[in-house]
């Protein structure tokens, strides 16, 4: 069951982080681009060579990598084979993969970007839909949570400045995040697994911490991917209320604050050490921010005492 596997690896690696592997060419070091522009496909290997630096970096110490398709897409066929080839390698190095594809469509449409997504040419763990089409736009990704332990995450609170203009209208007495969040929760109510969460999730951001509040009471079972933190403004303090009190119940991701970090030191001119240096110091600083506001909040009981003893 995917939501298992994800909290069993959170605990392994006592880290609730996921890293988003976003290749934006502003972010790549220029060693990595001098040495691999002159490929018959430069972008593409730029990309997989980037993200396979970061995995080398971090793959020990995160549970979970998410690639945001949109970086890979914008390159066409080079973007998609690189987007391929790092999920592969990711899942190789033993790290659980998202595809944050925002997919959803009529039931047929559906089906083909389930089947590609999470079981065809770009196979993930889990990836993101977009439920504004209803249930049947989310049926046959379903089916494959059940089938093949797939995960998936719906959008319900997003990050982003105008998330409001929709997610916040009010019907029914109340606002359209917690009529998503309604069904999400009802979505995955047979998918159920051993720490109580389901195979459905939903993506809750941290720039929204008083929604997030109201929407871990809506969603009991409901695991969140809340993207937002760092670059977007989320702070530790902003995703606590996505928790339970056990610490489990959230992974937070973070792609530019990682991927970027090395720039505010040094620019663009660093050694391939250098930058996966920073990937681990940005992980780790991020790690020590997450556990510290968790453990203020009596929100640790998973996290080892080792982990304790650092913070
Ligand atoms: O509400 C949402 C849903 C998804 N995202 C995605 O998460 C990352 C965030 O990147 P940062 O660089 O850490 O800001 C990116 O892939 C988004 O497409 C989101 O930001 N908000």
């Amino acid at each position: 069951m995917f939501m298992d596997k994800l909290i069993e690896k959170i605990m392994e690696k006592n880290n609730p982080i996921v890293v988003g592997l976003d290749p934006q060419t502003y972010l790549i070091p220029q060693c990595i681009i001098d040495q691999y522009s002159k490929e018959e496909e430069p972008m593409g290997e730029i990309f997989w060579q980037f993200n396979k630096a970061v995995i080398d970096a971090i793959g020990q110490r995160v549970p979970a990598v998410k690639l945001q398709i949109a970086f890979y897409e914008q390159w066409g066929i080079e973007g998609l084979k690189a987007y391929q080839k790092t999920i592969r390698y990711a899942e190789e190095k033993g790290l659980m993969v998202i595809g944050d594809i925002k997919r959803g469509d009529v039931f047929s449409t559906a089906q083909a970007y389930a089947s590609a997504h999470l079981k065809g040419p770009f196979e993930c763990h889990a990836v993101t839909v977009n439920p504004f089409m209803g249930r049947d736009s989310i049926e046959p990704f379903l089916s494959l949570c059940k089938s093949k332990e797939k995960g998936i995450f719906a959008l319900v609170k997003t990050s982003n400045p105008s998330s409001g203009e929709i997610q916040n209208l009010v019907a029914d007495h109340k606002p359209i995040y917690r009529h998503l969040a309604q069904r999400v929760e009802k979505w995955g109510q047979d998918t159920l697994g051993k720490y109580g969460y389901s195979a459905v999730g939903a993506v809750v951001a941290a720039t929204y911490p008083k929604e997030a509040k109201e929407l871990r009471e809506e969603m009991p079972n409901t695991f969140f991917l809340v993207p937002g933190y760092g670059a977007q403004g989320g702070r530790a303090e902003d995703i606590i209320h996505s928790f339970d009190d056990r610490g489990l119940g959230a992974i937070v991701n973070s792609s530019r604050g990682i991927l970027g970090a090395y720039m505010q030191h040094k620019g663009k001119e660093v050694t391939l050490e250098e930058f996966q240096q920073s990937v681990i110091t940005a992980t780790e600083k991020m790690k020590k921010e997450l556990l510290q506001a968790l453990k203020e909040n009596n929100k640790y009981q998973v996290y080892t005492e080792e982990e304790h003893q650092k913070i």
